[in-house]
């Protein structure tokens, strides 16, 4: 569904990405792992068409669309929760989304199901979104993203700064999301979590791809998580 070859980008005369390589097929739940700094949210906005690229390949459903506009990445079916909560504060919870929700595509994503996926969010759905908590407006974008019925979803570092609890209730939810079939690229820093729903690892170290392995495989090979992920 998803194929990312060495693909370049950076920002200026500042090169960050040197030959990215990412591939996930449907179904599939696959992780972006590596140290701060070495380029994965510079992938994600590349695939987004947030940062033009400058060679490589990104295809969607086998269609070449690197440096797309990011609505038609968005019509191509990725739906992208962004590092860093970024909610409409003056829309409440059900006008935030609402607002995404995709204008004449019949998915699966409608209120009723977010609701059901989060029921916190329904206990508050007339509440500003800047009055929410900081997890209660993660399961709100993650909502939102939902709310488009996207075909990839992508969460950049979507646990970052959550408390335990929190963070169990979004790990929960990407086990629904696998077990219903979604496909979702995860950036994240747990591997422990991780291990729960990924079934493809792929380690990137400066702005390229240098490892892709299962969760099993990746914790028979400490070597690698010392090397590249300093744990
Ligand atoms: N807008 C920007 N302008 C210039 N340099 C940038 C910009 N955004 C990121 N960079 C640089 O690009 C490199 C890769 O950053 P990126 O955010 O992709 O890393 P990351 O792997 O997602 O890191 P983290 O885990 O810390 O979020 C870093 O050296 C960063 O300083």
């Amino acid at each position: 569904m998803l194929e990312v070859t060495g693909l370049q980008a950076g920002y200026g005369l500042s090169q960050v990405l040197f030959d990215m390589h990412l591939k996930i097929e449907e179904g599939q739940v696959v992780s972006l792992i590596g140290r701060n700094g070495m380029g994965k949210t510079t992938t994600v906005k590349s695939i987004m068409g947030l940062l033009k690229p400058n060679a490589g390949s990104v295809r969607i459903h086998g269609r070449e669309m690197r440096g797309a506009d990011p609505f038609r990445i968005a019509q191509a079916g990725l739906g992208l929760v962004p590092e860093g909560r970024r909610a409409f504060g003056s829309l409440s919870v059900r006008e935030n989304l609402l607002a995404t929700a995709r204008q004449g595509k019949a998915g699966k994503w409608d209120l009723k199901r977010i609701y059901g996926l989060f029921p916190r969010l329904e206990e508050r759905q007339d509440q500003l979104s800047k009055t929410l908590s900081g997890g209660e407006q993660q399961m709100l974008v993650v909502g939102r993203a939902l709310m488009t019925n996207p075909n990839l979803l992508i969460l950049d570092e979507a646990t970052e700064g959550l408390a335990p609890i929190i963070r169990e209730t979004i790990w929960s939810c990407l086990a629904t999301l696998k077990s219903e079939g979604e496909t979702i690229l995860v950036i994240d820093k747990n591997l422990k979590e991780m291990a729960r729903v990924v079934d493809c690892h792929h380690i990137i170290e400066k702005g390229r791809q240098v490892w892709q392995g299962t969760p099993a495989e990746l914790a028979n090979r400490p070597e690698i998580s010392e090397r590249y992920l300093g744990v």
